[in-house]
């Protein structure tokens, strides 16, 4: 790992790019305008679930002719967008994408985009630091004839610094989960002058300005989940949602060793957010069943501690955590390691107290030199306050390990992080990504009304099947939403919610036909992409579970105890095409 940001005045490694030798006007343009497209590519942030963000700016000399950002998993690529916009000026111009393109569909639709558009030149940000995309779209491009510039590589002026910077930074909780296998996780708190979370009473509400707390509903929303300790629902009873206007309301967990929690909470009201209790194994088997019956889920570990609960959170697909607790539970998560990046938001008022609670608990350390220091510190007035913001740990930086040709050239179906004869499929960018309903693979089936439609992902199309044939205008208006949505996420927040808020709106033969629905859907997918079926049958002679360790329905759960029907109807439509192809073979 190479530190990559500046601590006090002394440049990391990797941002002392070689000096300015070769920095002309071009470099200084490049710079310009790849730091746009890093900007561009945080513009879903808060909107939809954090995801690897990619933005692509399409520029001619130093005008920008397109422009597109990703804006959440299974939409278009922001590299086609860009594309599509720029029309006949992509010819001959540069492409400048913040991050190398990845794509979980193995046709590499982001490349044949800026080919086909006739883009000359590209200019990457940072190389893909997932393992399996590494390399691929860059060797892909060359291949093509199209010159690839990568920054730190191929491009070393100085003048880039802050653009590498800003590509680091938007993809930060990637780069944190394929090094360390673990979630981006900020510790976020608001102090007193002096130092205090709350009064010695405990009451906290409010230490920082309505302002700050504002933007902290946008830091929410940019997570996948917020952390709070027991004592912290005890004391304050909070919310913990994002009300931020965006679209994304991250998961509650709270992290509780002895389960000791009142029955009537906020948060255990789970129609606007969902709720997950993490505990100690065996603790009060009766509040777990009370809080079972809430529909809040109770994980137990057998040593609760935040180093087990964030290699869950990256289990179950997290890329960026929000801890809102107290002291007492950010001292053992600063302690292990997890917390990469701290909020301070520093209120002007003083609260005294000898036993008020502050931000960060015993560490052990007895002396000043012992004192962590933040690295690339920001300060920002807002309304009253300060906010201090800084890591507690440099964004890992995995761009120096360049792959060889031999490395990239294919995907390779036996790559995978697991067990060879079990093929886990999950997030669309895992290596077998284009298994996961989110994926971006267009199919067409019929709508409510039996007409051929394009539904933009699986997961849109099984969603809206819920609601068909229900004699009622929300029933119809649900289905609408759902053909609407922008994002596979967006569509299965909204069939799921109005299944939980309205369940007399879904079909009454729903559980007897939706395995069928889904199967419906694989067979379009898998038929209508061959390069999908291809992959598909690579997989021959492996077991395929959807890694899912919370839907023990579709996914095959934290321990094995998921039914795994998504893995199974993939095997069985795999059994099928190859008997086909077996058939044809023979004729
Ligand atoms: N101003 C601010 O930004 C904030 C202020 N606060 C204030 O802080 C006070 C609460 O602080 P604090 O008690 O530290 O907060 P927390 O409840 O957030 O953290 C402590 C609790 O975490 C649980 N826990 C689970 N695993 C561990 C572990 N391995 N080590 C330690 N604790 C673990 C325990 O719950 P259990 O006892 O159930 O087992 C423990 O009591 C309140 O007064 C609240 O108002 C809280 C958050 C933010
Ligand atoms: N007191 C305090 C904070 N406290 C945090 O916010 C939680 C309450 O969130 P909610 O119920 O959603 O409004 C609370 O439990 C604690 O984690 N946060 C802040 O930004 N500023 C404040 O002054």
């Amino acid at each position: 790992m190479v530190s990559l940001f500046s601590i006090g005045s002394s440049p990391s490694p990797r941002l002392l790019l070689r000096p300015t030798c070769c920095s002309s006007p071009t470099h200084s343009r490049d710079a310009v305008i790849l730091r746009r497209a890093a900007e561009l590519a945080d513009s879903s942030a808060g909107l939809t679930s954090p995801h690897p963000n990619f933005g692509c700016i399409i520029a001619r000399g130093g005008d920008v002719v397109g422009k597109g950002f990703l804006y959440g998993q299974g939409t278009e690529c922001a590299e086609l967008q860009a594309a599509e916009m720029a029309g006949e000026l992509a010819a001959g111009a540069t492409a400048y994408i913040n991050m190398e393109s990845g794509d979980c569909s193995g046709d590499l639709a982001p490349v044949s985009s800026l080919v086909q558009a006739g883009i000359s030149r590209v200019v990457v940000g940072i190389r893909h630091p997932l393992r399996h995309f590494r390399g691929k779209a860059i060797h892909a491009l060359r291949r093509h004839g199209v010159q690839v510039d990568v920054v730190g590589e191929d491009l070393q002026s100085k003048v880039y610094e802050e653009a590498l910077k800003s590509c680091l930074l938007v993809n930060a909780p990637l780069l944190y989960r394929a090094a360390c296998h673990v979630p981006f996780s900020v510790l976020k708190y608001a102090m007193t002058l002096d130092g205090k979370i709350a009064a010695s009473s405990g009451h906290a509400s409010w230490i920082s300005s309505k302002l700050s707390r504002g933007r902290v509903f946008e830091l929410r929303g940019r997570s996948d989940a917020i952390i709070v300790g027991g004592n912290t629902v005890r004391r304050d009873d909070p919310r913990l949602t994002a009300r931020h206007g965006g679209g994304h309301t991250p998961v509650r967990i709270v992290m509780s060793q002895t389960l000791d929690l009142p029955e009537e909470r906020n948060i255990w009201n789970i129609i606007d957010a969902y709720t997950i209790v993490a505990t100690q194994r065996g603790a009060r088997k009766d509040m777990q069943k009370k809080l079972a019956r809430k529909g809040v889920e109770v994980v137990e570990f057998d040593m609760l501690n935040p180093r087990d609960l964030m290699r869950y959170c990256h289990d179950r697909g997290y890329l960026s955590v929000l801890w809102e607790c107290g002291g007492g539970l950010a001292a053992p998560a600063i302690s292990c390691g997890v917390i990469h990046k701290v909020y301070a938001f520093v209120a002007p008022k003083i609260i005294g107290g000898a036993n008020a609670p502050s931000p960060v608990g015993e560490l052990g350390m007895i002396q000043m030199t012992q004192a962590l220091n933040l690295i690339d510190v920001s300060y920002e007035q807002i309304g009253p306050d300060m906010l201090i913001s800084g890591f507690l740990q440099p964004i890992p930086d995995l761009s120096p390990i360049i792959p060889s040709v031999d490395e990239t050239s294919a995907l390779d179906p036996t790559l995978s992080p697991y067990d060879t004869n079990i093929i886990f499929f999950y997030k669309t960018w895992d290596p077998y990504g284009a298994f996961s309903n989110f994926s971006p693979h267009p199919l067409q089936l019929p709508d409510e009304n039996g007409d051929n439609y394009m539904w933009p992902t699986v997961e849109h199309y099984y969603q809206a099947q819920k609601f068909q044939g229900v004699n009622s205008p929300l029933a119809i208006d649900v289905i609408q939403q759902i053909k609407s949505s922008k994002s596979p996420e967006e569509a299965a927040r909204t069939g799921r919610k109005m299944q939980r808020q309205h369940p007399e709106l879904v079909r009454a033969d729903w559980d007897s036909v939706k395995v069928d629905v889904m199967y419906e859907a694989l067979k379009c997918k898998f038929s209508t992409y061959p390069n999908l079926n291809t992959m598909l049958r690579s997989t021959a002679g492996s077991v395929l579970v959807e890694a899912s360790p919370h839907d023990l329905f579709w996914g095959g759960g934290r321990e094995g105890e998921g039914l795994n029907h998504l893995g199974r109807l993939l095997m069985k439509l795999r059994s099928e095409i190859m008997e086909e192809t077996s058939v044809v073979g023979v004729e």
